[in-house]
């Protein structure tokens, strides 16, 4: 029922619109900033790999996060550098026009998750909140954006491109 009412009604659209513009503002200037501002995560890795999250135990809680860390993000830290700052403006920008909305929100969600399994708490936690609802509401969060047109347009370009690949195939 609540699944339901999150993704058909359309006053939880409109507040799902506010939501949207806020957090889609929050990205785009994180990500305007490290654009235009020269980013370099080097720092952040490398403190992350330094302070890791610990649990009650005091043993490392995601050591295989550490691990790529490591592995991966600091030798590619351009391909990092370049990927948030990009990819923080274009949720961003995703989010606040409603266009491609689930995807912005999903790929929003695998950033904040990046950062808090580094060890950053920050507004990541209530960043998450916002996420889930824009994606478990799916087309209702960008009905009031682009996605009312965007969507339909693109649906039926792949239904005719289907169809046309069916005759090719009959014929
Ligand atoms: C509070 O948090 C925090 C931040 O701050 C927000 C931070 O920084 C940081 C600091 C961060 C660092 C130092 C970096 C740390 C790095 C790591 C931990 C390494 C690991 C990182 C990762 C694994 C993350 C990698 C990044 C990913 C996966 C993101 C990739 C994102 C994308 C590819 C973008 C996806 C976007 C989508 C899908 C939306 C796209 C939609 C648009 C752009 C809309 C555009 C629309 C138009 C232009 C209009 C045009 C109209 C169109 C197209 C329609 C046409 C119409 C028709 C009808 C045809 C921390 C810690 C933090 O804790």
């Amino acid at each position: 029922m609540f699944g339901k009412l999150l993704r058909e009604n359309n006053i939880v659209a409109g507040i799902l619109t506010i939501v949207r513009i806020y957090l889609g503002w929050a990205w785009m200037s994180a990500g305007w900033g490290k654009i235009t501002g020269g980013f370099d995560a080097s720092g952040f890795l490398k403190g992350a790999i330094a302070n890791p999250v610990m649990g009650p135990d005091g043993n490392m809680v995601y050591s295989g996060w550490v691990s790529f860390l490591e592995s991966f993000a600091i030798p590619n830290a351009g391909l990092f550098n370049f990927l948030v700052a990009w990819g923080e403006l274009l949720v961003g920008l995703g989010l606040i026009l409603g266009c491609f909305t689930t995807a912005a929100a999903f790929f929003a969600l695998v950033m904040n998750f990046a950062f808090m399994l580094s060890g950053t708490v920050s507004h990541n936690p209530t960043d998450v909140i916002m996420g889930v609802f824009i994606a478990a509401a799916g087309y209702n969060a960008g009905k009031f954006g682009l996605d009312r047109f965007v969507l339909p347009y693109l649906r039926k370009l792949v239904s005719k491109g289907k169809s046309e690949a069916g005759h090719s195939i009959s014929a």
